[in-house]
C-alpha cells in the first residue's frame, strides 16, 4: 500500500470518529476540545498501524496514546483479517490487557463504588461518610509525617460503624500502618514505589486504586492489576494542575468499554448536572471533590448526588 492509500485510510477514521473524539461541546462549565497532536515516530510498518497513528494524532491523542491505541488498530485488524473503520478498538487482547496471573492482582473492591467523595481532612470524610456516601478518600497533602499519620487515624476512627469504604490519597505506609480500607496512588507515586512495596501493599490485602490519564496509563495501571482504576480528568478541573487535557465523555465511554474487567471511578470537573451523561458511560463510580466541598450545604449536596447515583444505576 503507498502512502496516498495510507492517508486514505486515515481520513476515513477521523471521518468516521472525528464527531465523537473531535470537538465535544456539553456543557458550557464542560466543553471539552480537544487540539489535534504531532504524529509521533512509527514504530512498525503496517498500513493499518500507519493509518491509525495519523488519525488518532489528529483525534487529539497524545503520543504515547495514539501509539497505544494505533498497536490496538493493528492487532484488531490482524484478527479480523481487515481495517474496519468503523470498530474502535475495545477489545482487551488487541491492547495487549489479556492473560494477567489473577493470583498476583490487589485484594478485590465492590464493582460499583458509588459516589466517591475526595476530601481534604478526616474531618470532611467522616461528615461525608455520615451523610450516607460509600466511597470517602482522604487527600491530605502534607509534608509534615506527624500531621499526616494522625490525619489518617483521624480518618480511619471517622469512617468506623459508617459502611463506608476509606482510601487514603499517597501515604501508603500510614494508610497500612491505620488499618485503611484501601489506598489511592497517581502514576507518579507508580514510578516511586518499587515492586517489594506494592508487594507488601498487596500482601496487605488492602485495596489499591490507580489514577490514570489515557489509554498507555491504563495499561501500565493493568500490570499491576490494581482493585480500581480512576479515569479522568473527564472535565475541565481547577481542583488540580493536570498534565494532560480533559478526556471527555467520548473517550470515557471508550475506557470504560475496554477496561471493564476493572471497577471504574471517573473524575474531575464532574458536576451534578453531568451525573447522567457520565454514568451513561457504564462507570460505576462518580469521584467529586468540588461539588461536595464548595457545596453551600455538603450534606444536601452528597443527598442530591447519591439520589443522581441510584436514578442512573
Ligand atoms: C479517585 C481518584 N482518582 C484520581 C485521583 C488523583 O490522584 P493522583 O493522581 O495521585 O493525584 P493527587 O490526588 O495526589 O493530586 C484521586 N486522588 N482520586
Ligand atoms: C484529584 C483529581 N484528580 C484528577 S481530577 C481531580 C480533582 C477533581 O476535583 P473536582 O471534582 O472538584 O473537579
Ligand atoms: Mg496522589
Amino acid at each position: 500500500m503507498d502512502s496516498a492509500e495510507i492517508q486514505a485510510l486515515a481520513q476515513a477514521l477521523i471521518h468516521q470518529h472525528g464527531a465523537a473524539f473531535g470537538a465535544q461541546l456539553h456543557h458550557d462549565a464542560n466543553s471539552v476540545e480537544l487540539t489535534p497532536q504531532p504524529v509521533p515516530p512509527a514504530l512498525r510498518g503496517e498500513p493499518a498501524y500507519l493509518a491509525a497513528l495519523e488519525a488518532c494524532s489528529a483525534l487529539g491523542f497524545i503520543a504515547v496514546d495514539a501509539e497505544t491505541l494505533a498497536q490496538a488498530w493493528q492487532r484488531q485488524s490482524e484478527r479480523s483479517n481487515q481495517f474496519d473503520v468503523t470498530h474502535w478498538p475495545d477489545e482487551p487482547r488487541d491492547f495487549g490487557l489479556s492473560g494477567a496471573d489473577p493470583a498476583q492482582a490487589f485484594a478485590h473492591c465492590p464493582r460499583n463504588l458509588g459516589l466517591y467523595g475526595v476530601l481534604p481532612t478526616a474531618e470532611w470524610v467522616g461528615r461525608m461518610a455520615r451523610a450516607g456516601v460509600p466511597t470517602v478518600q482522604l487527600r491530605f497533602k502534607s509534608d509534615d509525617k506527624a500531621a499526616v499519620a494522625r490525619e489518617i487515624k483521624a480518618a480511619v476512627d471517622a469512617v468506623k460503624d459508617t459502611g463506608a469504604h476509606l482510601f487514603i490519597n499517597d501515604h501508603w505506609q500510614g494508610a497500612l500502618d491505620a488499618g485503611a480500607y484501601g489506598i489511592h496512588v497517581g502514576q507518579e507515586d507508580l514510578d516511586v514505589i518499587g515492586h517489594r512495596d506494592l508487594e507488601t501493599i498487596r500482601t496487605s490485602g488492602t485495596r489499591f486504586g490507580v489514577s490514570t490519564h489515557g489509554y498507555a496509563e491504563m495499561v501500565r495501571a493493568h500490570a499491576v492489576q490494581p482493585s480500581y482504576i480512576a479515569l479522568g480528568a473527564v472535565f475541565p478541573t481547577t481542583l488540580k494542575k493536570m498534565a494532560t487535557a480533559p478526556q471527555g465523555l467520548a473517550r470515557l465511554a471508550a475506557y470504560v468499554r475496554l477496561m471493564k474487567q476493572y471497577p471504574l471511578v471517573a473524575i474531575g470537573g464532574i458536576s451534578e448536572d453531568m451525573f447522567p451523561a457520565v454514568r451513561a458511560t457504564g462507570v460505576g463510580s462518580v469521584a467529586v471533590v468540588r461539588a461536595l466541598v464548595n457545596a453551600p450545604d455538603p450534606e444536601a449536596a452528597a443527598k442530591h448526588l447519591l439520589e443522581r447515583m441510584q436514578a442512573t444505576a
